[in-house]
């Protein structure tokens, strides 16, 4: 089973992410962009391209795709081929998102053309968290130096976010991320075991 974690930057999807690996210390953990265990050249370049303030949104869209299509051949495939559970902090919904918003005005309907480059290759998950985050909140637990900017952008990613939960209703849960870690935490471990058990009695899911 594929399980992604998706949010805003600061929403606490690695905290989460760690902490289920004491959960469930047998299943695949991996992200997007890759990096540590799971990390490849591709994913250097993803995040060599995040911190190029002049790098063009459309050659970053492919790049992430290409760490994405990487990271499905030689991660994600072969963990769901063994029967791993697979859990992703950050998978396509973040592409869909986040790149929707920064190609908005540059090209035509840009959500929609990236979810469309992506149906061709790539694997859905069976269930997607979302941690739901207003976009000042989650600007200023991740950091960000430059907080109106910042926060303006990550609005617009959101707004990207609450289409594809619209459009895909069924394969996402949503928590509400404003709530103190541990309680996020224990959400997040219900819906995992619910999605389990429902694995469990109907396996052709
Ligand atoms: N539920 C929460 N409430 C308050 N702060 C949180 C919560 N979850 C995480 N944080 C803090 O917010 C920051 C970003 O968390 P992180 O898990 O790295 O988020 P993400 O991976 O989504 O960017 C960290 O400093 C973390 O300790
Ligand atoms: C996977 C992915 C991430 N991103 C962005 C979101 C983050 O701002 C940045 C790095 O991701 P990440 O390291 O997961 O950041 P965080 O833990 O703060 O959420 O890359 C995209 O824009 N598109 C993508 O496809």
């Amino acid at each position: 089973m594929l399980v992604t974690l998706e949010g805003l930057d600061g929403s606490g999807k690695t905290t989460v992410w760690e902490a289920l690996h004491e959960v469930y210390p047998d299943a695949t953990f991996t992200r997007e962009p890759t990096s540590g265990p799971t990390g490849s050249w591709y994913g250097d370049a993803v995040y060599r391209s995040i911190e190029d303030d002049d790098a063009d949104s459309l050659a970053e869209l492919f790049l992430y795709t290409a760490d994405h299509a990487d990271h499905l051949s030689r991660v994600i495939e072969p963990a769901l081929e063994r029967g791993d559970l697979v859990i992703s902090d950050r998978y396509s919904d973040s592409r869909y998102a986040y790149q929707g918003a920064t190609l908005e005005g540059e090209i035509d309907r840009p959500l929609e053309y990236i979810v469309d480059i992506h149906e061709a290759f790539s694997i859905d998950p069976d269930l997607t968290i979302y941690l739901d985050l207003d976009a000042e909140t989650a600007a200023a637990r991740s950091g960000s130096t430059n907080k109106f900017e910042r926060a303006e952008y990550l609005e617009s990613v959101r707004e990207n976010y609450e289409r594809l939960i619209e459009q895909d209703s069924d394969r996402f849960v949503r928590v509400d991320a404003t709530q103190p870690p541990e309680v996020v935490l224990e959400r997040v471990k219900r819906v995992l075991e619910q999605a389990l058990e429902r694995e469990d009695s109907d396996p052709t899911r």
